[in-house]
């Protein structure tokens, strides 16, 4: 294979480019017209947060980038490259991993065999430093994932797509439902992970979580973006924030 017929890493793009790059998605459940022209991005290495009330078409956004709702049209690239046109498992390997609202995680399975199966990919995180990351899920090693309490199975769900070692960790309201010690258990990580290099586009309802992590936000209201908040202006735009959010 020569050099110019190597696809550039994702992750590995040139300074300047995206690594998620989303140029005017619309989205639709058969009739229904739900995203109208989105337009995002996601820099190598940044943390961006899409927040919005229920319904707002933030959960169709990560559906369409992965490739699971493909009635939609636009633009999606990552690393440079086109990935529209992708099955979800192709977008998958390219390094995108989504945790899913639900938190997909084998029920009848033990936490251990959840870790387990399938192995983790080269450069991946090895069951050991999803045993150190959370702690609790050493101890609960041996139970079903579905007797887990919901704190713990959001932090399996979160070890389990990072078995895989993407680029780029799509999280759909991670904080949902959660005591206070475990979203910040869960916070501590999305950190550690973005000082590691790895970027994360957060879907979030939690404000403050949502501004403690991450360098931006981009703001849907019925299905279109309508404001961009950067970290440094969140203290000034606190209160337009608050009044997206409310119902
Ligand atoms: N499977 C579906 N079939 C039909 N309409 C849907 C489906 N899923 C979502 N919708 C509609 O699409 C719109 C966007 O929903 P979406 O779930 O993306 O919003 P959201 O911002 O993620 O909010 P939430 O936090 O409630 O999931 C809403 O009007 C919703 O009712």
């Amino acid at each position: 294979m020569t050099a110019a017929s190597v696809s550039p890493t994702p992750g590995t793009v040139p300074p300047g480019t995206p690594l998620l790059q989303v140029r005017d998605l619309n989205a639709y459940y058969g009739q229904s017209h739900v995203l109208h022209g989105v337009n995002l991005h996601v820099n190598p290495g940044e943390v961006v947060s899409l927040i919005g009330r229920n319904g707002a078409g933030k959960t169709t956004t990560l559906k369409s980038i992965m490739g699971v709702l493909r009635s939609r049209t636009g633009q999606i690239t990552f690393g440079g490259q086109d990935i529209a046109r992708l099955p979800s498992h192709k977008v998958a390997a390219r390094g995108l991993a989504w945790v899913p609202e639900e938190r997909a995680i084998l029920g009848t399975l033990s936490v251990k065999e959840n870790l387990e199966l399938p192995p983790a990919r080269s450069g991946g995180w090895t069951t050991e430093r999803a045993y150190e990351a959370f702690p609790v899920l050493r101890e609960r090693g041996h139970h079903p994932g579905s007797k887990l309490s919901g704190g713990e199975q959001q932090m399996l769900a979160i070890v389990r797509v990072l078995r895989s070692g993407p680029k780029l960790l799509l999280l759909d309201e991670p904080s949902e439902g959660l005591a206070p010690v475990i979203v910040q258990a869960i916070g501590r990580i999305i950190a550690e992970l973005q000082r590691e290099g790895l970027s994360v586009l957060l879907v979030e309802q939690n404000l403050k979580f949502a501004t403690r992590l991450a360098d931006r936000h981009y703001v849907f209201v019925d299905g279109e973006v309508v404001d961009e908040v950067r970290r440094e202006d969140v203290p000034a735009r606190q209160a337009d924030l608050l009044r997206y959010l409310s119902v």
